[in-house]
């Protein structure tokens, strides 16, 4: 039996041993009485040689012609040539053609194609060896994610989606029709994970989130991939504790895993391996002295967009935190400082290299009255978050938690010049297709 093998696995020390791959055409080329064909698999790339006299006539002429992303098999005999990737290649006695393609629409440079083409074409760019890259770090964040939650002893829950209110404000709410009513869908978990930690205590989701932002930037989505965490009896301080336990061993452990992949889009890795806690914490009042003091027009109670965040972070070389700002920026859950009450207990995670916030999170106000003024004072009906007050009533606690934007993170460790390359499908104002 031909013992079948990744690409990866094809080594020098495997000279002579017959092997089996399966995989899709890289790149072809001829060279006299030879075609080398690159072989392209989940794992990478290696070289094999189908040579005339070796398979027959037939097959050498179908390897001739085999265009790019054609699915194969072969089947031949491992040769040690530092010459070839990897220092070894396949030498081809049997080729089994799956499909044959002709004409590949994407350049064998996918960089060579204008952004519109790829995004038009994502289904078919998913392939290339860079999309895929991109997609194990992000698998490999959320593998570190469960490790350190598991430890850490948080339970993973499933809220809603079809929700009935805003987390974050009415103005980025997605309606749908829902029988004979209206439904939103989901912002943020928030609001479900808080009931969820009077039985569980510490709990976390990760869900889709869905935002209707019409701001076309490079760090906006309309679906993005929302990592959540509530805990109970936890304040504004022990949650930042968590963050940034939880990013850092992310940070770290993917950097260990994925290494290759990582620096394939970065070649300066330093802000990662500062990725250690404790972060830097500045407050709002000095965030907004610092940026004055670099010539930036704003002023106290001003929110910080991406413009201003990215100018803050070039005054950090890891990821930092940003709180207490003032409550009229902030949501209507965000509980009041009680040493300030123009204030706060809000935080914001943010990633250097211009990247800014990464997570947004806070404590939550867990008192009735407060909350419920709050929401009337955004303009909202409490009614409508009847259920929600009910935490409020019934042993309420303080409590505390934070959503992180998974693709934010993506797009930070591998630079990533906008936050689309970070999702498989991305969701924008004027992309819902493919
Ligand atoms: N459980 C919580 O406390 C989360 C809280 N209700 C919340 O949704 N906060 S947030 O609006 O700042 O969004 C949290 C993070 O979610 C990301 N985020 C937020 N909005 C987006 C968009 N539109 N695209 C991509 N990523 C986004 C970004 O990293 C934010 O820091
Ligand atoms: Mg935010």
């Amino acid at each position: 039996m031909i013992e079948k093998v990744y690409c990866a696995e094809v080594k020098p020390d495997m000279d002579g041993k017959k092997v089996r791959l399966a995989g899709w055409v890289y790149t072809n080329m001829r060279v006299g009485k030879k075609v080398f064909l690159w072989i392209r698999d989940s794992t990478g790339i290696v070289q094999t040689v189908v040579a005339r006299g070796v398979v027959d006539e037939e097959t050498f002429n179908t390897a001739k012609k085999l265009g790019r992303e054609s699915s194969v098999i072969v089947e031949g005999i491992v040769k040690a040539d530092e010459r070839a990737p990897g220092g070894a290649e396949v030498h081809v006695e049997r080729l089994q053609i799956i499909q044959a393609v002709s004409e590949f629409p994407i350049p064998e440079n996918p960089e060579q194609a204008s952004p519109e083409l790829l995004l038009d074409l994502r289904h078919l760019h998913l392939r290339s060896p860079k999309v895929a890259a991109i997609m194990k770090v992000k698998a490999t964040l959320m593998q570190a994610a469960r490790e350190w939650l598991l430890q850490d002893g948080w339970y993973e829950v499933f809220p809603p989606i079809l929700v009935t209110g805003a987390v974050e404000g009415g103005a980025t709410l997605f309606k749908l029709k829902y029988f004979d009513r209206y439904a939103y869908l989901s912002q943020s978990a928030q609001l479900y994970l808080e009931a969820a930690i009077f039985g569980l205590e510490k709990v976390w989701s990760l869900t889709p989130s869905f935002r209707a932002e019409k701001s076309r930037t490079r760090r906006h989505l309309t679906e993005f991939w929302h990592l959540e965490l509530e805990a109970a009896w936890m304040d504004l301080w022990d949650i930042m504790k968590v963050e940034e336990e939880l990013v850092s061993y992310m940070v770290q452990r993917t950097l260990e895993l994925r290494r290759k992949e990582i620096e394939t889009f970065r070649d300066d890795l330093t802000t990662l391996k500062n990725t250690e806690p404790p972060f830097p914490r500045i407050s709002y009042d000095e965030a907004i002295e610092i940026l004055q003091s670099k010539g930036v027009n704003i002023e106290w109670g001003d929110d910080m967009g991406a413009d201003e965040e990215r100018i803050l972070t070039q005054e950090f070389d890891r990821p930092f935190f940003v709180y207490g700002y003032p409550k009229h920026i902030k949501a209507f859950y965000m509980k009041e400082d009680p040493e300030d009450p123009r204030k706060v207990l809000a935080a914001d995670m943010l990633a250097p290299e211009g990247y800014g916030e990464i997570i947004g999170g806070s404590q939550r106000e867990e008192d009735w009255e407060k909350l419920r003024q709050r929401i009337i004072e955004e303009g909202m009906d409490p009614k409508d978050y009847e259920w929600y007050l009910d935490l409020r009533k019934y042993g309420s606690v303080p409590h505390s938690g934070f959503g992180l934007g998974l693709e934010r993170l993506v797009a930070w460790i591998l630079k990533l010049d906008h936050i689309r390359w970070a999702t498989l499908f991305p969701r924008t104002p004027n992309r819902i297709y493919p």
